[in-house]
């Protein structure tokens, strides 16, 4: 187990990590997720004894990592994949690190068999693509058969078979009971490997729970429902009979309405009842990744802008056609394509129309918009 107490690392006036308590369980994976920047790769490196805590601790299985007896049979990390002597054939280097732990040389051959490298096994790492040069860092942190792992982002440059095999090794480590601590800004890929998660931003815990609690927590389900495409008023006259019901409805870009405070059942119902066909019902289980964005949104430190490309065209080579530009569709608030917005978080709820053809206005005021 990893346990972290009041974990603390300032460089200077900059606090990167800021009173971390948490444990990391064996017989789990558990994510480690947070904005760039927020401070998991410094938090690694303190668990590792690579860096040493302004203030606070963090032992690995009850101990400093620093004073584990050949910690490297203890503790395997992926840190930092580029972190190899180019010059160095991949077995050479894995051979080197074996010794030094007094780790029998079979084992290198073995985990270059396990990470799928050996017949790369006697090339030089400067000549490593990105995802060999992760699966080579992948049979680092495996080499002394380790009770607890740590990887950094172990997923970055791999192909698609590459990340499925992660996943997997991640799975089957902790299925024999080993404390497997991953970080990954893959949400998706997180999201079916990681079922125990540590959140944080700007350096502080914003979250420590299973990956479907912090979903269920972050994250409201809701029913989609499109009315025919067949029967223009359909849209109003379901809207209307779903927001008199106490429903709350946003619209979709795609026409179809978001529904919360309504079970499927009474959606069909209503919509039967107001005579309107409907296309589309369906229950809607929100992502981790939406659930992240909404509970990290407040914690990123690095935002982009649009990209103005000032002065490199004479003319906007966007622009379209007058025509086209027309007929294009009035562009959706982007907090619209998300589940509705948490209790006291504003967004813009969908306001039935007291006059028919009148769609779509905002109900900031509205008294209906009870959350
Ligand atoms: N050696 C250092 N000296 C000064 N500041 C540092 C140092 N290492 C990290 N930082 C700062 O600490 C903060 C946390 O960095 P860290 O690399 O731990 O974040 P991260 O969550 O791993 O980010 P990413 O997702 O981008 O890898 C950043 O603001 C970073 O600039």
């Amino acid at each position: 187990m990893i346990e972290a107490v009041g974990l603390t690392k300032r460089y200077g006036a900059k606090t990167a990590v800021d009173q971390l308590s948490f444990q990391v369980k064996p017989g789990h994976v558990t994510g480690f997720l947070g904005p760039n920047g927020s401070g998991k790769s410094t938090t690694m490196r303190m668990i590792l004894g690579l860096d040493r805590p302004t203030s606070g601790h963090v032992t690995i299985n009850g101990s400093p990592f620093r004073e584990l007896p050949n910690a490297q049979r203890h503790v395997g990390a992926l840190l930092d994949a580029k972190a190899v002597h180019g010059g160095r054939r991949a077995r050479t280097h894995l051979l080197s690190i074996a010794q030094l732990s007094g780790i029998p040389e079979k084992r290198v051959d073995e985990v270059l068999a396990v990470v799928g490298l050996q017949d790369a096994a006697r090339q030089r790492t400067k000549g490593f693509s990105l995802g060999m040069g992760q699966r080579l860092g992948i049979a680092t942190a495996l080499l002394g058969d380790p009770q607890v792992l740590l990887f950094d982002e172990p997923v970055n440059g791999l192909d698609p078979e590459g990340i499925l095999w992660v996943r997997n090794l991640m799975r089957r480590l902790a299925a024999e009971g080993r404390t497997v601590f991953v970080s990954s800004h893959l949400m998706s890929e997180m999201a079916l490997t990681a079922d125990h998660l540590i959140v944080i931003g700007r350096g502080r815990l914003l979250a420590d729970m299973g990956t479907q609690e912090f979903i269920a927590h972050n994250s409201a389900g809701f029913a989609r429902v499109r009315a025919a495409d067949t029967d223009p008023d359909g849209r109003d006259a379901l809207g209307t009979a779903l927001t008199r019901a106490g429903g709350r409805v946003l619209q979709e870009p795609d026409g179809a309405l978001r529904v919360t405070g309504l079970e499927l059942p009474r959606i069909s119902d209503l919509a039967h009842a107001a005579g309107v066909r409907l296309w589309e019902l369906s229950p809607h289980r929100a992502s981790l990744e939406e659930a992240y964005m909404r509970m990290t949104q407040s914690a990123v430190e690095y935002t982009s802008t649009d990209d103005p490309r000032a002065e490199l065209w004479e003319q906007d080579p966007l622009a379209l056609p007058a025509w086209e530009d027309e007929q294009a569709a009035p562009e959706v608030p982007r907090a619209a394509f998300f589940a509705p917005p948490p209790p006291g978080a504003g967004g813009s709820p969908f306001l039935m129309p007291s006059h028919p053809g009148e769609l779509a206005s905002t109900a900031k005021d509205s008294p209906e918009d009870t959350r």
